[in-house]
C-alpha cells in the first residue's frame, strides 16, 4: 500500500475519514492539519468540549477503554484510519479490528498496544532489541515491590505501568518511602493495573525527545526522518519546558538515532513517533517512545517548517514530509493553577507583545492545578534565549475565575 491516500471532500461520499482516539491537545492540532488538507476528522475522547472536539467535524463521548463501546464506534463511523491521541485506549479491541480487516490503525495496532504498557515496550526495546535502558523490575503487590525495590537499588523510579505524563510517578531513595510510592501509583494509573515499573535511576546530563517520522516519499517508498534533537526539562514526571535543536557531540547523536531507528523500524507503520532518550556524555539510554506526536514537540509549532503534527498528518496519508528546522524555539507550559470549570486567561497580550512570541490555549473545559492548559512558543536567536522568553511569556498568562 505505499500509495498516498486519496484525498476527497469532506461530509460526502468522498471523503477521505480519520478518527482519533483521544482529542487533547496533541489532537486539535493534527485535527487541524488534517483539516487544511480536507480530511473528515471524528474525535473522540472521555469527556464532553475535549480540545479536539471543539474543531472536528464530529465528536464522539465514550470510555475509549471499553473495548466493546470502542469497537462498536469504529464499526459505525468506518474510518479510514484509526489515530491513536493517548496511551489509555482498549488496545486489543484495535488489534482484533485491524486483524479483521476493518481498522487502520496509526502507525499499527501493534505499536499502540505495546506502547500503552510500560511492560511491553520496555521489554521488546530491552530484551528483544537489546537496546540500552534503566535497570528494571515488575512488582505486582507492595511486597512484590519491596523485593524489586532491594535487586534495583536506590534512588530508583516508580510507575504505575500505565500512565502517563507523571502520573503515578515516584522517584524514592530509600525503602522506608516505598509504601507510599506503591499507594501513589495506584492512585495515579490511568487503568488500574495494579502493577508497577521499578527502574534505576539514570543520572543523565539532559534527555532529548528524538522526533522521528516513518513516511513515504514522493516515489511512494517508505523512508524515516528525524528531527534535530528535543531538549526538556520536566517537573514531577511532566515536561514543563523543551527547546530545539538540542546541541549533542556527534557520537551521542549518532546512537540516539540509531536507537530511535531500531525501535520504531520495529513498530513500523507511518507516523511520527517522539522517542526519549537520557544522554550522558557520549552514553545515550531508551527510556520509551509515543507511536504519536509528544507534548515536548509542541514547541515545533515555532522551530519547524513543519510542526510534528503536520508531519504526523502528511505522514500517516502517505505524503512526503520536511522535518527542516526554521529557528532555534522554545515552549513553556501554562498550568491551569486554578480547580475550576471553565476559567479565563489575562495577560495574553503582554505575552505575545515579547518578541517571537506566540500562544496556545488549548480550551479544556475544566482547570486543575497542574492541568496543561496552554504552552507559550517564543523563536529566538538561540535556545538560551528562546527559552527565557518563553518563559515569560508563559508568567505573563495568568489564569482566572470566570
Ligand atoms: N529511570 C529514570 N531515571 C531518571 N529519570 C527518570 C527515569 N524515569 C523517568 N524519569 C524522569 O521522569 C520523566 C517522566 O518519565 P516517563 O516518560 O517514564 O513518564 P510518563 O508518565 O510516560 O511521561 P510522558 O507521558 O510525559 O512521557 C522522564 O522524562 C525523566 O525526566
Ligand atoms: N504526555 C502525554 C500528553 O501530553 N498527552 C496529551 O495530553 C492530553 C490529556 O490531557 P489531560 O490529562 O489534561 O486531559 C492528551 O489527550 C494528549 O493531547
Ligand atoms: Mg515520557
Amino acid at each position: 500500500m505505499n500509495q498516498p491516500r486519496r484525498l476527497g471532500t469532506p461530509l460526502s461520499p468522498s471523503a477521505l475519514k480519520v478518527m482519533l482516539l483521544g482529542a487533547g491537545e496533541l489532537g486539535k492540532e493534527v485535527i487541524i492539519s488534517l483539516q487544511r488538507l480536507g480530511v473528515e476528522v471524528i474525535a473522540v475522547d472521555r469527556y464532553a468540549n475535549a480540545p479536539g472536539h471543539q474543531v472536528a467535524h464530529r465528536a464522539h463521548v465514550i470510555d475509549m477503554t471499553d473495548g466493546a463501546a470502542l469497537t462498536a464506534l469504529i464499526e459505525r463511523e468506518q474510518p479510514h484510519l484509526v489515530v491513536p491521541e493517548i496511551e489509555a485506549i482498549a488496545t486489543p479491541a484495535l488489534l482484533a479490528l485491524e486483524k479483521a480487516g476493518k481498522a487502520t490503525v496509526i502507525p499499527t495496532a501493534r505499536a499502540a498496544w505495546l506502547t500503552m504498557n510500560r511492560e511491553g515496550i520496555r521489554r521488546l526495546a530491552a530484551e528483544e532489541l537489546g537496546l540500552p535502558t534503566s535497570p528494571y523490575r515488575f512488582a505486582a503487590s507492595l511486597d512484590e515491590l519491596r523485593g524489586a525495590c532491594a535487586e534495583i537499588g536506590f534512588p530508583c523510579v516508580i510507575k504505575p505501568v500505565m500512565s502517563s505524563s507523571g502520573k503515578g510517578q515516584s522517584k524514592i531513595n530509600g525503602a522506608d518511602e516505598i509504601t507510599a510510592a506503591w499507594d501513589y501509583a495506584a492512585a495515579g494509573g490511568r487503568v488500574d493495573a495494579g502493577r508497577v515499573i521499578v527502574e534505576g535511576f539514570i543520572d543523565f546530563d539532559y534527555e532529548i525527545t528524538q522526533l522521528t517520522v516513518r513516511a513515504l516519499d514522493g516515489n511512494g517508498a517508505p523512508v524515516t526522518h528525524f528531527c534535530e534533537p528535543i531538549g526538556h526539562l520536566q517537573v514531577h514526571g511532566d515536561y514543563v519546558e523543551s527547546w530545539q535543536p538540542h546541541p549533542m557531540p556527534p557520537l551521542a547523536l549518532q546512537r540516539a538515532r540509531e536507537i530511535a531507528r531500531t525501535v520504531t523500524d520495529n513498530l513500523g507503520g507511518l507516523g511520527v513517533f517522539g522517542v526519549e532518550l537520557f544522554v550522558k556524555g557520549d552514553m545515550v539510554w531508551f527510556s520509551e517512545v509515543s507511536p504519536r506526536p509528544h507534548d515536548t514537540g509542541m514547541v515545533t509549532m515555532a522551530s519547524q517548517r513543519q510542526s510534528e503534527f503536520e508531519l504526523h498528518a502528511k505522514a500517516i496519508l502517505g505524503l512526503p514530509v520536511d522535518t527542516s528546522l526554521a529557528s532555534p524555539a522554545a515552549s513553556t507550559v501554562i498550568y491551569g493553577q486554578l480547580e475550576q470549570d471553565a476559567i479565563a486567561f489575562e495577560g495574553v497580550a503582554a505575552a505575545l507583545a515579547l518578541p517571537g512570541v506566540d500562544i496556545r490555549l488549548f480550551g479544556k473545559p475544566q482547570s486543575f492545578a497542574r492541568r496543561r492548559m496552554g504552552v507559550a512558543l517564543a523563536t529566538a536567536a538561540d535556545i538560551d534565549r528562546a527559552r527565557a522568553i518563553a518563559r515569560q511569556a508563559a508568567q505573563a498568562v495568568k489564569p482566572v475565575p470566570a
